[in-house]
């Protein structure tokens, strides 16, 4: 028997800023960096049922495919997943990896025999994911879906978990799950932990998406990436839109080593001024209304690809669990 249901949009971030303070001796890098969310993302559906008659549970497939051991999967015997992508429907998927670090830190936190007690109660959940975002694209795709899961799953199975716990849980599984756990346009600090409600004005983007997928880590050992920046004292940081001072330090090795980023963002700086994020492979222009970014969004010539969207000073997600 359903007992509930919860469709949330698992949205985008965008940068407007990034920049890379130091390299940590455990090779990750601090960095300083405005997040911002746009209501454009993943769809991603969480139901819960009383009794597991309906579908093989993601543990039995995860099982099949014998990627792994799998070590601290319990809470995948209570859930089934399936995605457009089947290429994503592996235990490597961040969802899986969200409900192994929460497996971890649930048996942490209340002991094995609770947990196991626990793991008894639960509904069975069935989630799916609706792709959308481009992956390897610098919008957080992945680490999204991983806080969006955290989050469903924490409200269907009543864990209670506060969101500094979630985001503790969520830093596990990379360094851009806390943000969409946090769910405010914030200033990260550290590897991106450190958060700071940032709220701005509330613009339109369009958001160019060329068909790259640029490796993060990679991108993170370069030797040609600049690697200090002075960290802005937070008091200082007025932003009001894509300007010089509010520059993203990968943009330029990006814009170097990959011709279709390149041709991407020269057609946006066509237009005005833009920025890239993350990582890249994406770039975005802001625009004070919808008209205005439709109206650049309609020109677009036939190779190259895109979306317009809002920005969100509070997530979507956090805007349909939280109202
Ligand atoms: C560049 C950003 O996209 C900005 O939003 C993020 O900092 C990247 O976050 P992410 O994709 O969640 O990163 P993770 O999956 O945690 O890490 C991927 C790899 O990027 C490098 N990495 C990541 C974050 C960070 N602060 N320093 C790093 O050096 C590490 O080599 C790591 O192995
Ligand atoms: N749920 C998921 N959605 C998308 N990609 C995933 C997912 N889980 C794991 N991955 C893997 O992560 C890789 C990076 O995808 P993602 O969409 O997170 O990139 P990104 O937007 O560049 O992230 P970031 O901005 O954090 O660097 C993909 O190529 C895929 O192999």
């Amino acid at each position: 028997m359903r007992r509930s249901k919860l469709k949330l949009l698992s949205p985008a971030k965008l940068n407007l800023f990034l920049n890379i303070n130091r390299r940590l001796d455990n090779g990750y890098h601090e960095l300083q960096s405005l997040f911002h969310f746009i209501d454009f993302g993943d769809d991603m559906t969480f139901e819960a049922y009383s009794d597991e008659s309906h579908f093989r549970t993601s543990k039995e497939a995860l099982k099949q495919t014998k990627l792994e051991e799998l070590d601290d999967w319990e809470l995948a015997s209570k859930t089934a997943f399936n995605c457009d992508l089947p290429e994503l429907e592996t235990n490597s998927n961040l969802v899986f990896k969200a409900m192994q670090a929460l497996s971890r830190f649930l048996k942490a936190k209340f002991g094995e025999d609770n947990f196991n007690k626990k793991l008894l109660s639960l509904d069975f959940i069935k989630i799916s994911l609706t792709k959308r975002l481009p992956m390897g694209g610098g919008v957080g795709g992945g680490s999204s879906n991983a806080a969006t899961t955290l989050l469903a799953l924490n409200s269907l199975w009543k864990l209670g978990l506060s969101l500094d716990e979630l985001r503790e849980i969520g830093l596990k599984v990379g360094a851009d799950v806390p943000i969409f756990v946090f769910g405010q346009t914030a200033i990260a600090d550290g590897v991106g932990e450190k958060l700071t409600s940032y709220p701005i004005k509330e613009k339109w983007y369009l958001v160019l998406t060329p068909n790259q997928h640029v490796n993060t880590a990679e991108l993170f050992s370069s030797p040609h990436l600049p690697r200090n920046s002075p960290k802005l004292p937070l008091d200082e940081i007025k932003y009001r839109g894509i300007a010089p001072q509010f520059k993203n330090d990968f943009e330029k090795l990006v814009y170097n080593q990959y011709p279709t980023v390149a041709k991407a963002m020269d057609w946006l700086l066509e237009y005005g001024p833009a920025r890239m994020t993350g990582t890249g492979a994406c770039v975005y222009a802001e625009f004070a209304t919808q008209d205005e970014a439709k109206e650049i969004y309609q020109q677009l010539p036939v190779d190259l690809t895109g979306f317009v969207a809002k920005g969100c000073n509070i997530s979507p997600t956090h805007q349909t669990l939280f109202g």
